[in-house]
């Protein structure tokens, strides 16, 4: 069974305590049952990591990256907080290994302060999911599938 990291950045081990008129009620231990539920259905083994340092997630990518080379993994939904709209190095991770991306953002973040407004890993991802809440992880998950395992009979 391959592998799908879902992989989170700065600040997010707060969810759902932190600002939730932005980012909802649910935890990050909920959003990740929902994604290992939906990995379970789609017929992937689910990873989740999060981390406030920008080095333990570059470490994680670099090692997702040689997983999907060796067919042992699919590849990522990341939600880099933060970072997104910051961090040189996450995209050079990404493009570096090559790992499949599907980039995650909870919040809407085009509509709202303009630094929200660019992302650095926007270039280096194969998709992109702004705005649908928590369920994002879940559309992100379908999304990688959809894109890098067509043949997939849970996707029909
Ligand atoms: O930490 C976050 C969360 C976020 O990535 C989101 O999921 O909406 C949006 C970012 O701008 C912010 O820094």
């Amino acid at each position: 069974m391959k592998k799908i990291l879902v992989l989170n950045g700065p600040n997010l081990n707060l969810l759902g305590q932190r600002e939730p008129t932005q980012y909802g009620s649910t935890s990050l231990a909920d959003v990740e049952a929902m994604c290992r539920a939906a990995g379970q259905r789609l017929g992937y083994e689910v990873e989740c990591f999060q981390s406030n340092w920008e080095g333990a997630l570059i470490d994680k990518i670099q090692e997702y990256g040689r997983l999907v080379k060796e067919g042992q993994a699919l590849g990522c939904v990341f939600n880099a907080g933060a970072y997104t709209h910051t961090s040189v190095a996450l995209h050079d991770a990404i493009k570096g290994v090559e790992l499949p991306v599907i980039e995650c953002h909870i919040s809407n973040v085009h509509a709202r302060e303009p630094f929200r407004h660019h992302s650095y890993l926007s270039p280096a991802a194969a998709g992109i999911v702004v705005g649908f809440g928590v369920t994002g992880y879940i559309i992100a998950m379908e999304g990688l599938a959809r894109l890098r395992d067509k043949d997939n009979p849970a996707l029909r």
